[in-house]
């Protein structure tokens, strides 16, 4: 039994629910036989890799869903063995650089390499090139990102690469240019309700629209989210009952109090309990931007316009050094320390003004 994020997963552009425009010339180009490199972008869960896959299916047809899962072993020039796991068909090859850190350079140019040299297994598949999935490609250093570009044009008449990324910003120029950028935007918040509707609809279930209502709005635009959180109210409560309780994750709840410990009390002792409930988060896998974007959103609700302009400065600052740097957690810290002070000032000003 399959949870409804897979059972409901479209797969096919036509079947797409929203940007079907965007899916029309996704197949357009397919139909017009010179594919190029693409670089798909978007939030997380706006539905990036289901439209990649379409996409592969319009291509090589429904064998691109015999999937396998292959353990490759590279070896570096210092002579360091790395094992690398990757989604393939016989069309296509689906990678996670990032799982291998800094030795994702190697990483990107063997692969491709041994795609690129590796000829179509079945004779039928009527293109001449495979496809190499690059997730997470804006988590790839700057090192692999040269290396992939010098590798994409090597290997063109073979290979062709779809980058799929949250943001374009820390993808190099080079790439971008040898990319056709297709942005998936998050759907909005009466998509994310219709598809609730039409899986319940499919299941037979009736679901009432301010429910519907409740469970896209706590999404946030992230539709692999709603319809978890539909599955889960399923299993909590059938009938639906309209004022059923979301149930949000853990960690979400856990980094609210986190931002409202801040605000209650700005001191060094309270910074180290901070750093503790940070150090939690992330030893459970939660990712730092994240971490950095739940706080930030949490904190600026308590912030006057000028403070708030301060505070996402600052955000940016330390967001944008943890990108820098290797150790997430100081400028972390870094951020609510700077936080801690500039509330406290305005907190201190604020009262001054009332006497
Ligand atoms: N057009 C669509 N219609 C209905 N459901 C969809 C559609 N696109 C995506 N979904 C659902 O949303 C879920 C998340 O989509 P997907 O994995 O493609 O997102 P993503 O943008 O690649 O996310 P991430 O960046 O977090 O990997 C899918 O499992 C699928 O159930």
């Amino acid at each position: 039994m399959s949870l409804w994020v897979d059972k409901y997963r479209p797969n096919s552009l036509t079947k797409l629910d929203y940007h079907k425009t965007q899916a029309l010339h996704l197949k357009h180009l397919v139909q017009q036989g010179d594919f190029p490199h693409l670089l798909v972008y978007g939030p997380s869960g706006a539905g990036k890799k289901t439209r990649i896959f379409c996409l592969l299916r319009e291509l090589y047809g429904p064998g691109v869903e015999r999937l396998r899962l292959e353990h490759m072993n590279i070896q570096t020039p210092s002579n360091k063995k790395i094992d690398i796991t990757t989604v393939s068909s016989n069309y296509h090859l689906e990678v996670n650089p990032s799982d291998v850190g800094f030795h994702d350079r190697v990483v990107i140019q063997e692969l491709i390499k041994t795609v690129a040299q590796t000829h179509q297994l079945d004779p039928s598949g009527q293109r001449e090139f495979k496809v190499v999935v690059i997730c997470e490609a804006d988590c790839l250093t700057k090192d692999a990102q040269h290396a992939l570009r010098r590798t994409m044009e090597k290997y063109v008449a073979t290979c062709r690469i779809i980058l799929v990324a949250h943001t374009i910003s820390r993808v190099i120029p080079a790439i971008r240019s040898r990319c056709l950028g297709v942005r998936v935007g998050a759907p909005t918040k009466d998509e994310i309700i219709s598809i609730l509707q039409s899986i319940c609809r499919k299941e037979g279930l009736s679901l009432p629209n301010e429910l519907a209502e409740r469970i896209a709005m706590q999404s946030n635009g992230n539709l692999r989210r709603a319809v978890l959180f539909l599955e889960t109210c399923k299993v909590q409560q059938y009938p639906f009952q309209p004022d059923q309780k979301v149930a949000a994750h853990d960690w979400e709840i856990f980094l609210k109090d986190t931002a409202k410990m801040i605000v209650q009390e700005q001191s060094p002792q309270k910074l180290l309990q901070i750093r503790n409930r940070l150090y939690e988060l992330m030893i459970h896998g939660i990712p730092s931007e994240f971490i950095f974007k739940g706080l930030l959103q949490e904190l600026v609700k308590n912030c006057d316009m000028q403070l708030k302009t301060q505070v996402v400065e600052k955000a940016a600052f330390f967001e944008h050094r943890i990108h820098l740097g290797s150790k997430p957690i100081i400028h972390l810290e870094a951020f609510v320390a700077s936080f801690m002070a500039s509330y406290k000032k305005f907190m201190e000003a604020t009262v001054a003004d009332l006497f």
